[in-house]
């Protein structure tokens, strides 16, 4: 596991603990999808991955680096695309390139080129002189052309209108490379949905559930119902009918997994990772 979080217990100053004995272990090459209510603590998480906080105790490492040291090695193998970033406004984009350019050995200029190009955005114009969502893309690009071993990204997609959101999804995909493990918080699923080959649901102060979404659609079955199946372990109304999930048996074909409904199954506490993959055992024996 390139990324493991064992034990991790946090909290901030005068607060209650926010995670208490989270576990947490990411597979070299994921794209993640990181989910949870809003204060759940995905940037909180992403701020201690990258070493801007610090855990109470438990242990962080990303690879061979511990976040908390903020060594330079680790440094040049981590971009953490944050929700809100602080940025000098009278550079242009192009200056901001070749100022923070420098500091990631992998930095691809031709890449940031094809990346702006792709959100429309010019390379003379200067960062204040930008729209939110624009920044965001132009912070985007740059994250991706870094090349950098681990990418955290803090509600990329904030910020983004419905068509850059599009981009946003091609030029993710089209730009990152097998050996990058990509880490993408957000609570709009619809964003991630075709992006992920993972997904983590915190709440509670814990990793709820943890899985492939191979895994997933390997061992749960996604669909709709005009009434209400018996064997459903999670239903919610859907227009006249029902939305659900239950177990899949061997035999059946595979449904994409309903990233919404999921989430909402593990909230209400009718899913987890030993719900499912127990199920799957006890059915096997
Ligand atoms: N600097 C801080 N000092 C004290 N409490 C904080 C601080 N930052 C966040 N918190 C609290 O920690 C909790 C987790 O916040 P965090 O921003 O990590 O959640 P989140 O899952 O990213 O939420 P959202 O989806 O709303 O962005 C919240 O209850 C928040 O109020």
């Amino acid at each position: 596991m390139v990324i493991s979080v064992k034990d991790l217990n946090f909290s901030y100053r005068k607060r209650p603990m926010l995670f208490e004995g989270l576990q947490w272990s990411v597979p070299e090459g994921s794209v993640v999808g990181l989910l949870g209510k809003n204060g759940a603590g995905k940037s909180t998480l992403l701020h201690l991955l990258s070493g801007l906080l610090f855990p109470k105790s438990g242990a962080i490492a990303l690879g061979q680096h511990l976040p908390k040291d903020r060594k330079p090695a680790f440094l040049e193998d981590i971009f953490f695309l944050a929700d809100d970033v602080a940025y000098p406004g009278n550079m242009s984009i192009g200056e901001y390139e070749r100022v923070m350019g420098a500091f990631y050995p992998g930095f691809d200029a031709s890449q940031f080129d094809q990346i702006l190009a792709d959100f429309g955005l010019e390379k003379k114009v200067k960062l204040k002189e930008l729209s939110l969502g624009e920044r965001k893309k132009v912070f985007l690009s740059f994250a991706l052309s870094t090349n950098c071993r681990f990418l955290l990204f803090d509600e990329p997609t904030n910020g983004l209108d419905i068509p850059s959101k599009s981009v946003f999804r091609k030029v993710v995909a089209g730009n990152i490379k097998d050996e990058q493990t990509v880490i993408i918080s957000t609570h709009l699923v619809a964003d991630v949905e075709k992006l992920i080959d993972r997904v983590a649901i915190i709440d509670a102060g814990k990793v709820q559930l943890d899985a492939d979404l191979l895994e997933l659609s390997d061992r749960l079955l996604f669909n709709t119902s005009p009434n209400l199946p018996e064997d459903s372990l999670h239903a919610e109304k859907y227009g006249t009918g029902y939305q659900f999930i239950r177990s899949r048996s061997g035999s059946e074909a595979q449904t994409p997994v309903n990233l919404e409904l999921l989430f909402n199954a593990v909230l209400n506490k009718s899913l987890s990772n030993e719900s499912i993959f127990q199920t799957q055992n006890s059915e096997v024996l």
